[in-house]
């Protein structure tokens, strides 16, 4: 240590980066360190320490920047310098400043500094907290401390994880990658942090956490509202997508069994003829379909609409308004001006009554009355208008057993039923099986943009054996859930046997398995025939899909694991597996 600085010093070790200036407030030099023992340098900064003059606020310690005159030809060198001082001396902490030194800038340009760097380190509304690369804690701000319950400086040097819940700055300082905008939750308190990786010299060298204390309700809500909003725009999309294939019409109407056959002929014959048509089928054997195809192939509600009214579970009273619609004021919660009801929108169209076993008896006579005249009075009105429509009905109930039973009336039925059209129930026409299985693949991959994977070929006849009292609804539904958990490129008939014994059976290295009430001829299920590459199945997608399912569950169930692994139909080592595995593992 040299007591003095003169001109004929030498300039220091080139290795030195730090130095040590010790002076008297007159500016004289008691001690030099480092690359303070450069003469040229600790007259600099003497220079700039008494530019600061005395500042009572900055006893902790006051930053600026110095500079010794350079040589003519020589770059200008800059020096981040930091003074404390007592009443006898000062001592001076200097550094060089690299090139692209914004700090250096920010020093040189703003007085105060040092108040702003000591701001966000103790600001009580954004907590800062730092971690080296090997993940330890090197700084939590004051405050954060407090929050954690910790003493100064009692979580430096520890792993990020053990001083903080929940904590991913290790995760960010190995990554690299920032993570802006995220909840977490410490001690039960949920906060918004943002973790950003931080780099010298090219490489990531720590990262510091933001931590949001004011408002993060606020951004929580924002959060909430986002998700719900995304969760309900992904149930529109899905909703949309089934109404554009109920739509479409006839030629979605799959099967070519001779039942369907003669039923397609049967929706030809009567879509042409301005008669009333009731629908006979079980449930889910795709009435609402065959009405719509109906609809569709007639040439008379061409561009016309079709409306849809199920009578099911609805009271007399509220059928009646649904039915004939209202004027303003007529009952309680009706709707200001009014509203047509629906056999006035079905106007030139089909109106489609589903269920119509169901109706309640008292509004049995007075559907019979307008399917006779064709006068409609909305509700507190004493005017009424002709309406025409198509009338087509449907019920899954055995409407005989109902009539002699005296819960439906013989006069409606007669009004109803000027053609009826019986859909054959799904066990009597298994030939359709394979097709209406390659259908329901190709469109849940089709709604999902997922690629569609290959059918294993034990599948459709697999499928052929079961029974299936909810008829093609409940094939889809199957066939939808075992594309979810499907574990990989190509489906097996034992995914659709979660929860089921004995799936081993039904494996492709088993062919020797009869199937008894299958046809020998029967085909099998082939994936998309115009589909290129992309019907190739990428796993990875069809476990995006039954991940997110899983998450979902969890999610409804609060968390239960073991009641969202019931709901799914899987078990829960599966569903952990599917967990554990993450949406693209
Ligand atoms: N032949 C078919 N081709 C394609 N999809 C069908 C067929 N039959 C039924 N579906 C599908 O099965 C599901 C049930 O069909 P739909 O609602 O028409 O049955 P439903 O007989 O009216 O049922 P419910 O008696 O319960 O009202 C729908 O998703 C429908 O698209």
């Amino acid at each position: 240590m040299s007591s003095t600085a003169t001109a004929e010093d030498t300039r220091p070790d080139p290795d030195d980066s730090l130095g040590v200036l010790v002076a008297s407030h007159a500016g004289e030099v008691l001690a030099t360190l480092g690359i303070a023992a450069e003469a040229a340098l600790a007259t600099a900064a003497l220079a700039a320490s008494a530019q600061l003059g005395d500042d009572p606020h900055h006893d902790a310690g006051r930053l600026f920047e110095c500079s010794p005159p350079a040589a003519a030809g020589e770059p200008v060198r800059r020096f981040i310098a930091m003074r404390l001082q007592d009443r006898a001396r000062q001592v001076i902490l200097l550094r060089p400043a690299g090139r692209d030194a914004a700090l250096f800038d920010f020093i040189g340009a703003v007085p105060f500094a040092g108040a702003i760097l000591d701001h966000f380190i103790t600001n009580p509304y954004q907590a800062i907290t730092v971690a080296d690369r090997a993940g330890h804690m090197r700084f939590i701000s004051p405050v954060h401390e407090r929050f954690l319950g910790l003493r100064t400086g009692e979580g430096t040097g520890r792993p990020a994880g053990q001083v903080i819940p929940n904590s991913r700055l290790a995760q960010v300082a190995a990554s690299g990658k920032a993570e802006i905008g995220q909840l977490q939750t410490m001690n039960g308190v949920t906060r918004v942090v943002n973790r950003i990786p931080i780099s010298a010299g090219g490489e990531v060298v720590g990262a510091i956490g933001q931590i949001l204390f004011k408002e993060p309700e606020a951004i929580g809500r924002m959060h909430r509202e986002m998700t719900r909003l995304r969760s309900q725009l992904a149930q529109t999309r899905r909703a949309l997508d089934e109404l554009r294939e109920q739509q479409a019409g006839p030629g979605l109407l799959i099967g070519d069994s001779a039942p369907m056959q003669r039923l397609r002929r049967e929706i030809d014959t009567v879509a042409r003829l301005d008669v009333p048509v009731l629908i006979l089928g079980e449930s889910g054997t795709g009435k609402e379909l065959v009405a719509r195809a109906i609809h569709g192939a007639s040439r008379a509600a061409e561009g016309k609409p079709l409306v849809s009214l199920n009578l099911a579970a609805l009271p007399a009273t509220l059928i009646e308004s649904e039915l004939f619609g209202h004027v303003a004021g007529a009952f309680t919660g009706s709707q200001r001006g009014g509203q047509a009801g629906k056999l006035e929108q079905a106007a030139g169209g089909t109106l489609f009554l589903d269920e119509v076993a169901d109706i309640p008896m008292e509004m049995q006579v007075k559907l019979l009355r307008v399917l006779e005249d064709h006068m409609v009075e909305r509700l507190g009105s004493r005017q009424s208008q002709r309406v025409d429509f198509r009338l087509v009905a449907a019920t899954n109930r055995d409407i005989q057993a109902l009539i002699d039973g005296g819960r439906f009336r013989l006069d409606l039925y007669y009004r109803l039923s000027g053609v009826v059209l019986r859909i054959p129930a799904l066990g009597q026409r298994r030939e359709d099986i394979p097709a209406l299985l390659a259908h329901f693949v190709r469109g849940f991959c089709a709604r999902n943009q997922v690629a569609v994977p290959e059918v294993g070929p034990e599948v459709a006849r697999y499928l052929a054996e079961r029974r299936w009292p909810g008829n093609v609804r409940q094939l889809r539904q199957k066939i939808e859930e075992a594309l979810v958990f499907c574990d990989s490129r190509v489906l097996r008939a034992a995914d659709f046997a979660r929860g089921e014994e004995n799936m081993a059976a039904f494996s492709v290295s088993e062919p020797a398995l009869t199937f008894g009430a299958v046809p020998e001829d029967m085909p099998e299920a082939t994936p998309d025939e115009g589909a290129t590459d992309a019907a190739v199945a990428s796993p990875a997608d069809l476990r995006e899909v039954a991940h997110e399912a899983v998450l979902q569950a969890i999610a409804r169930h609060g968390g239960n694991k073991k009641r969202a692994a019931a709901q799914l139909g899987i078990s829960r080592s599966h569903l952990y597996k599917i967990l554990e595995r993450g949406p693209r593992g």
